[in-house]
Order: C-alpha cells, then structure tokens, then sequence
C-alpha cells in the first residue's frame, strides 16, 4: 500500500492480471491475429479528429485492451484527468495546477485557479501576441533605423525552442516566405554565430523565450544578441541598455521577451510593455501554445495561429469526454505500457513520413522523455516498475536506409508510431506532388514487413540458396501504430501535439509518478556552475573527483591555459 492509500501498482490485482494473460499469450503472431479475425484492420481503428489511428499491428486481442483498461480504472487516470482539467494542483512536487489545456480553451470558457478564471488572460495575451505578430508582419513594427523587420530570431532552449522550432518546420509551407526564421538554443557560440552571420541587425528581431529567464544558455545568448545588435546600430559606442545609455531605445525596438518572470526581463533590460506573459501552470515542454509560440505565429499568422489552438482543442475535448473504449489518447498511452512493462521494450520510435515533421521526434523527446524519466513515485517511493521510454526516431524513409535494418532484424523490440498524410502541401509542383505516392507506398510497406514479415518457406520459395534463407527472413511480428491525417494542416499539428501530451499524461497516471516535474535536470545545472571557474581561471574547485579533475587540466591545456 501506498502513503496515498494507492495500492503499489504492480501489485494491484489488474497489473497481476496482465501479467498472467501476458504469459498466456505468449507468442502471439500478428499473422495469426489477423487470419483469426478478418476485420481486424478496420475493427482495431479509431478516429480523432482528422487523425485516423490504425492499432491493429499490435500485438493485443480483446482481452488485451479490456485487461489494459481495467489497469487505467484501478489507477483512476479519468479522475486524475479531471482533476488537471479543472486546475487542481496536480504538479504536486511542484504544488501547481497543469492547465495547458487552458492555453486552448474557448473565449468563453471558465477555468478557475485559486478561485480565478484564467481564460480571459489567456485570450487577452493572445490578443496582444496577435497585435503585435500583426504589425511585424505587415511592417508597421520598424527597427531602429526605421528598417522593417525581416528576420526573427527566436533565443529559447528546452521548452522554449523545440515546440516553436519544430511547428515553424512542421507549417513551413503556411509560413512568410519572405521573412527568415531562426532557433537559437546551444550555449556554443555557434548557434549564435550561425544564425545571424548573414543577417542585417537593422531588420533583425531577437525574441527571448525562457519561462523563468534565469536559463544561463537563454541568458547568455540573449546577451551576446543584444552586444551584436548594439554594436552594429549605436557603431560600438554603447552596449548598454539602460535608461540613457541610448541602447535602450535599440533594444526596445529588436528584444521582445516571452516569461512568466516579469522581474527578471526588466533585470535584462527589456521593457516589460514587449513582455508577452504566461503563468506557472503551463510547463516549458507544454507551452509551445503560449506565448512560446510568438515567433511562429509571427511566421503563420495569428489566423492559422488559432486553427492550431483548435486543433488542439478537438483532442483535448475528446480525451475529456471520450469513453475508455474509443480513448485515443488513452489507447496510446496504454498501449505503450503493455510493451514496456510487459513485453521488456525500452524504446519507442516515432517514425513521420513527412520531411516538415523533421523536427518533431525531437519534440517529443522532451515532452515524453523529461515527464515521464522518473524514478520516483508521487509517493515519494522508487517505483518497481519501468517508465518512460527512449524515444527516438527521423522521418521516414530516411530511416529505411540507415537503421530500419535492425528494427526489423535486430534482437530488440522496438514499437514504433508511423505518421503520415493522404495529400502532399499544396505549393509542392506537380511533379514533386506526384513522388508523394511513391513516398507514403513506403509508409504502408513499411508498417506491412515490420508485422507480418517473410517466411524461410517464402523465402525458399523464391530460389534463394539454403544458407541465405535465414538472413532473408523476417520474423516479423514488429508493433506499430499507424497515423493518417488528410494534410498537414496547422489543425493537424495542434491534434497530433496535444495526442501525444494526453498518451504521456496517461502512462505517467498510470505509473503514479508527477509528469510535469524536472528535477532530473537540475543536478547537472549546478555541477556546470561550479566547473566553470576551474575552466576560466583555473580557481581550485574543491570536491572534484579524479576524473573531472584530470579532465579540467587536460581541457586547459589544450585550451592553451596555464
Ligand atoms: O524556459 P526556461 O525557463 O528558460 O527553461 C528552459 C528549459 O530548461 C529547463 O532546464 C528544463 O529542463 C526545461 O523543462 C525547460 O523547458
């Protein structure tokens, strides 16, 4: 029993039920399940929204999902779902609500924290984002010398790059193309240098994205940005940005900053007025949505901006309302759960068929990896049960032609979401919209060889010489999801984000830990600050271990530091 008055899930009579059925079934063959059951491939399918979500290529019956269901009753995922929905604190390392489905709520809408309704703030930052992504695009925001703005340059990291980052890739074709868009998030000086090496400072906006903006990367950058643009718009003669250094006025007119922390922007130097704000109860890997999203609603437009936000909203009413049954989300999550709790799988690809989803594994590397990599429990006990898994993956068929090889031929289990789309962007040229046939007959071919596979008596059947039928064989039997959508449409994007939000919400009820903490991050944070003098100066940091110690020396000599 837990401090909660939960029952240990993996002693939980539905956990021991999987378990057991698990055993029983031993190695089911997906040739076999389909053979059995000749609707299978339409009667495993639900829809969302334009998503149409194939779950046949799995390995579960009936029993399977009933078996799975009753673990998310007994571990009350609906009510925990609920109480997030409602703005309970369920962050509760943290003591805060989780409300990003409040960043998607209608105008009307009424979510209380704290006995206060979020929604018009939402709606009235909106507003304001849309004001101003309005003016840049159409030129009525000058820079300094009075040039429009053409480039903006978003300076973020964690959070506040990969949602922006990845949907400024993923609606490229919904973009201004006459404007340039670029994500900078890496300490290393490159990032930085690379991204605005050929740009005009004059026509040049910075937006400083950071949630707490105390990151030292965002920081850091953010103030090398503002020494680049100084020097090139006041001729060196100023790199400040306080009141009456005549930086100021520069800086007013190329930062904009987007943060809960209105404090610290004003400590930056950028006037709160081009603060766009968001609140503790949307965490960084869930805030792409919010303010966060500013430079791509400057790159789509608030309209297409909104369509995303609905396309948000039509997931998350169906994970509120759906029934267990016919749960997307739920389904996902669960099903996530049977192979990595039951089948030993430790990783989960996430395989678009789709060059503008390039960034989108990437994505979802945080938004999965950083919620659910816990080991401790919401009780404050070390689970014994896996969770979260390694995600990873590129887009399809790039794939193919590097590691697809062991996915269907190596010793791991490796479950994998095919994403892909009936129609190719509408600007693509004819001819290049006809490749699009060929690009998705290797999405269904794929998913097709990972499940059924290649028999040695089809094999052999061929003509192939004795001693080459094992190597050509496919045991097959590989679990995959497969995710169709009509076109990649900024509404599209909005329902496939917030699927993969509610599956990583529901495998982390399950497992009982706190998704919307990252304490795992902050060790490495601290050690950081502590080298760095030992770096710079070569100052004594006491209590280094042998190894780092030796390592410190080493970089400084090579670095040329005595
Ligand atoms: O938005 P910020 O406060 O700058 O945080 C940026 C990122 O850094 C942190 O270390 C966390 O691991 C992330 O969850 C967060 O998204």
């Amino acid at each position: 029993m837990n401090a909660d008055g939960r029952t240990r899930l993996n002693q939980t009579p539905e956990w021991t039920a999987l378990a057991k059925h698990r055993e029983e079934l031993g190695e089911v063959r997906l040739r076999e399940l389909f053979a059995a059951e000749p609707g299978r491939g339409t009667a495993y399918a639900l829809r969302v929204g334009d998503l149409y979500v194939d779950y046949s290529k799995h390995l579960v019956t009936d029993d399977t999902l009933r078996l799975l269901r009753e673990l998310a009753a007994a571990t009350d995922v609906f009510g925990l779902r609920d109480a997030m929905f409602r703005g309970e604190k369920i962050n509760t390392t943290e003591d805060r609500p989780v409300l990003h489905t409040a960043l998607r709520a209608p105008r009307d809408a009424v979510i209380e924290v704290d006995g206060e309704n979020v929604v018009p703030g939402v709606h009235a930052v909106l507003d304001r984002m849309a004001g101003f992504a309005d003016r840049v695009r159409s030129g009525a925001w000058t820079g300094h010398t009075g040039k429009r703005i053409r480039n903006v340059v978003n300076i973020g990291i964690g959070g506040s790059d990969l949602g922006p980052a990845m949907a400024y890739e993923v609606l490229r074709a919904y973009t201004d193309r006459s404007m340039t868009f670029r994500f900078v998030s890496n300490v290393d000086g490159a990032d930085l240098h690379e991204a605005v090496r050929d740009l005009d400072p004059a026509e040049t906006l910075f937006i400083v994205a950071s949630k707490t903006f105390t990151t030292i990367e965002t920081v850091t950058n953010a103030t090398s940005a503002r020494g680049w643009l100084l020097d090139a718009l006041d001729g060196g003669t100023s790199r400040s940005s306080e009141v009456g250094s005549g930086g100021e006025a520069a800086v007013a007119k190329h930062f904009v900053a987007l943060s809960t922390n209105a404090e610290k922007v004003a400590d930056f130097g950028i006037d709160v007025d081009n603060m766009f704000e968001f609140w503790d109860w949307v965490g960084g890997r869930y805030s792409y949505d919010s303010a966060i999203g500013l430079s791509l609603m400057i790159a789509i437009g608030p309209d297409r901006f909104r369509e995303m936000l609905d396309g948000f909203r039509i997931v998350d009413e169906h994970f509120r309302t759906a029934p267990a049954e016919s749960n997307v989300p739920l389904l996902l999550g669960l099903l996530g759960i049977w192979y990595g709790n039951f089948h030993d799988a430790q990783s989960h690809a996430v395989l678009p068929y789709s060059h503008y989803l390039s960034k989108f594994t990437a994505y979802l590397q945080q938004l999965d990896m950083e919620s659910n990599g816990k080991y401790v429990g919401r009780d404050g006990r070390e689970v014994e049960w896996q969770t979260g898994p390694v995600v990873w993956g590129t887009p399809g068929t790039n794939g193919q032609h590097a590691y697809y090889q062991l996915i269907h031929q190596g010793t791991k289990l490796i479950p994998a979401d095919f994403i892909g789309f009936a129609r190719p962007v509408a600007e693509l040229s004819e001819e290049l919209k006809a490749q699009h046939d060929l690009l998705m007959a290797n999405f269904f071919a794929q998913t097709q060889a990972l499940a059924f596979g290649k028999t040695p008596q089809e094999v052999r059947a061929e003509g192939v010489p004795d001693e080459l039928v094992p190597h050509k064989t496919f045991q097959g039997n590989h679990p995959t999801t497969t995710i169709l959508a009509p076109e990649l449409t900024p509404s599209v994007l909005g329902q496939l984000v917030a699927l993969y939000e509610h599956k990583v919400f529901v495998q982390g009820a399950v497992w009982n830990i706190d998704s919307f903490d990252q304490w795992g991050v902050e060790l490495g944070k601290v050690l950081a600050k502590r080298v760095e003098p030992a770096l710079t100066e070569g100052a004594e940091v006491e209590g280094l271990d042998a190894s780092t110690e030796a390592l410190v020396a080493t970089y400084r000599e090579l670095r040329g530091r005595q």
